[in-house]
C-alpha cells in the first residue's frame, strides 16, 4: 500500500450472490489527484463508490481513507469525515429551492443540539446564518446564484449537475466522488465540466474520483485512469497508457472510437 495515498483499496470484492461485482480490486489514489475510473456497462464501477462511501460492505479486502481502514463505517460517518459523492441519476431535493439543496447537505457539520433549536439560541442563529453565507458563496463559485431561491426540480439538466456537485460541496469533502457527471452532455458541455471539475480541485484542495463513460473528460483531465471489466482490474496508468494498452482497447475504447 501506498502511505501516501488518500484513498486505497486492497484486494476488495463485492459480490451479490453469485455477481462478483467487484472482484479484488486494488488501487491507491493520491492527493490532489483526478482519478479516473472507466470500463464497460456493468464493469462495477459505481459498485467501487457505494463500497467507498460506505452504502455497502466489501464482501472481502479492506477500503482506507488516510491510512485509516474504512470497511465497517456508515455512510454518513464517510460523509461527514471528508468523502462525498454526487449520484449517476440526479438526488436532488426537487420541491426545495437550490439554496436549501445547499443547506441541507451543510447539516453534517452543524455544531447545535435540540434545545438550541427550541431556544431559537444565538449560537443557532449564528450557525444558520454561517450556513447560509457558505452556501450562498458555493452557488457563486459555481455560478449558480440566479438559480438560488428557485426550485431545483423545475431547472435544466445542466444546472441540476451542477447542484448536485455544489451540494456535494457543501459537506466540506476531502474527496469528491462524481459518478458519470458528463453524462447527457455535448462536447462544449463536456470542456466547461473540464474546466468546472479541476477549478474546483484547485479551490477546494479536493482529490476527485471521477466513473465516466466520456472519453473527452477522462482522458482530458485525469492524472491516472482505473480500467475494470467485468469487476476485475483491467488496466491502471496515466492516460496515454491506457489509450495505447491493447487489452483496454479491445474490451472498452474500441467499442467507444468505432462510434465517434
Ligand atoms: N445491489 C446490487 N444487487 C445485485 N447486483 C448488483 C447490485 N449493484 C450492482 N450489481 C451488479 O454488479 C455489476 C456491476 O454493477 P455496477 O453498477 O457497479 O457497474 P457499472 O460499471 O457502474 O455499470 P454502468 O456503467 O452501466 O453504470 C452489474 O452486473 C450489476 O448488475
Amino acid at each position: 500500500m501506498n502511505n501516501e495515498a488518500i484513498v486505497s483499496f486492497k484486494n476488495v470484492c463485492m459480490y451479490f450472490g453469485g455477481v462478483k461485482a467487484i472482484d479484488d480490486i486494488s488501487f491507491d489514489v493520491d492527493e490532489g489527484q483526478v482519478f479516473g475510473i472507466i470500463g464497460p456497462n456493468g464493469a462495477g464501477k459505481t459498485t467501487i463508490f457505494n463500497v467507498l462511501s460506505g452504502i455497502y460492505k466489501p464482501t472481502s479486502g479492506d477500503i482506507y481513507f488516510h491510512n485509516r481502514r474504512i470497511n465497517n463505517l456508515p455512510p454518513n460517518y464517510i460523509t461527514g469525515n471528508g468523502i462525498t459523492r454526487t449520484f449517476q441519476n440526479i438526488r436532488l431535493f426537487e420541491n426545495q429551492t437550490v439554496l436549501d439543496n445547499l443547506k441541507i447537505a451543510h447539516y453534517s457539520h452543524i455544531h447545535y443540539g435540540i434545545m438550541d433549536v427550541i431556544f431559537t439560541s444565538n449560537r443557532f442563529k449564528k450557525e444558520e446564518e454561517r450556513i447560509e453565507e457558505e452556501s450562498l458563496a458555493i452557488l457563486d463559485f459555481m455560478n449558480l446564484t440566479a438559480y438560488a431561491e428557485q426550485k431545483a426540480g423545475a431547472l435544466p439538466y445542466g444546472a441540476q449537475r451542477r447542484i448536485e456537485i455544489a451540494r456535494a460541496l457543501s459537506c466540506k469533502p476531502e474527496v469528491l466522488l462524481l459518478d458519470e457527471p458528463a453524462a447527457g452532455m455535448n462536447p462544449v458541455e463536456i470542456d466547461e465540466l473540464n474546466q468546472l471539475i479541476l477549478k474546483i480541485r484547485n479551490q477546494f484542495n479536493l482529490t476527485v474520483l471521477v466513473v465516466e463513460h466520456q472519453m473527452r473528460l477522462v482522458m482530458e483531465i485525469c492524472n491516472e485512469i482505473l480500467v475494470t471489466n467485468f469487476g476485475r482490474k483491467l488496466a491502471i496508468g496515466k492516460p496515454n497508457d491506457i489509450k495505447n494498452n491493447p487489452e483496454v482497447l479491445e474490451a472498452y475504447l474500441g467499442k467507444v472510437k468505432s462510434n465517434e
